[in-house]
């Protein structure tokens, strides 16, 4: 099945799910386009797992619908997804070469000759025992194992949470070099920004299952600002463009939705950092309306 390449990649439209009392999505929209590598960012426990899960069809939601290319998530749109799940699940006993041969029986759309090109290129060695690879090698693994299915659309659920900086690096750009050649469409989670600062185009930040931004990452660095002085000034600007504000020592600081810098604040364009970090405390639903900080 080609991939239509005009429609969105992944459309979340009003999902909401629990599991038992605890709501762990909550009304989230966004849409990916077709090509774009995301980043869907969160603290624990923010939802993340579980909107990925629902976007590769393996739950359901309560509420909303989700679709991939256009259908569905759910088993007809189980061979353009390639999943990664958040422990990599590999089978231990098994050596990378049974692993590849399994994959290759178990995926209809399996290219077996890119899967041994990118294994080599990992340095996995084919005999060697799943369970006996350090954490950067089956990460690696898992990453074949998920582009060799040839997926128009690649889900990661913190893909580089095991690894120390050096594989990080090395994971990210491996994989950077596959998906840009190809224009596959991927969504990483992650908590790590150092992770995803020039790696992804566009980011997804959830809170409490909510959708707190879903923005192209160069658009939305243009559209805001970091306001930093006395409390006053600071809680006397327009609280309804206001992400986030909060006391620094005797000053204070705002993330706000803002082109232009106005009043004799100081003023700076966020890194991506301070630009994630704002909407992941920002307090409650909706940005925050009232600010008091003098
Ligand atoms: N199978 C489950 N049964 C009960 N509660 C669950 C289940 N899966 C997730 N939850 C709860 O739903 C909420 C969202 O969990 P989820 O794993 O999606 O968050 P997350 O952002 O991926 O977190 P982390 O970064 O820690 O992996 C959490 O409160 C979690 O405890």
């Amino acid at each position: 099945m080609p991939f239509e390449r005009t429609e969105a990649a992944l459309d979340v439209a009003g999902v909401g799910h629990s599991f038992g009392p605890r709501r762990a999505l909550d009304d989230c929209s966004f849409v990916v386009p077709a090509g774009a590598v995301t980043a869907l960012v969160g603290r624990n426990g923010a939802g993340k797992s579980t909107l990925l899960r629902a976007a590769a069809g393996l739950l359901r939601p309560d509420r909303g619908r989700v679709r991939v290319f256009g259908e569905v998530a759910g088993d007809a749109s189980l061979p353009a997804i390639g999943y990664v799940g958040q422990h990599a699940p590999l089978y231990p006993m098994l050596t990378v070469a049974q692993t590849l041969a399994l994959g290759g029986r178990l995926n209809p759309r399996w290219d077996a000759a890119y899967a041994r090109r990118l294994a080599d290129d990992a340095a996995l060695p084919s005999g060697a025992r799943v369970g006996t690879l350090a954490p950067g090698r089956r990460a690696r693994l898992a990453l074949v194992m998920a582009l060799a299915k040839r997926p128009g659309l690649l889900l990661l659920d913190e893909p580089l949470a095991p690894l120390d900086p050096v594989a990080r690096t090395e994971v990210t750009g491996a994989l950077m070099a596959e998906v840009a050649g190809r224009g596959t469409t991927v969504v990483l989670s992650s908590h790590v920004v150092a992770d995803i600062d020039g790696v992804c185009d566009r980011v997804v930040v959830l809170a409490d299952g909510r959708v707190r931004l879903a923005a192209d990452v160069d658009q939305a660095l243009a559209t805001h600002l970091v306001a930093v002085g006395a409390g006053s000034e600071v809680g006397a600007l327009d609280g309804t463009a206001i992400v986030e504000a909060r006391a620094v020592g005797r000053d204070a600081t705002a993330l706000v939705r803002s082109a232009e810098p106005v009043g004799s604040l100081a003023w700076h364009r966020p890194t991506l950092e301070e630009l994630l970090l704002g909407y992941l405390r920002a307090p409650g639903p909706e940005p925050e309306r009232k600010v008091t900080l003098a």
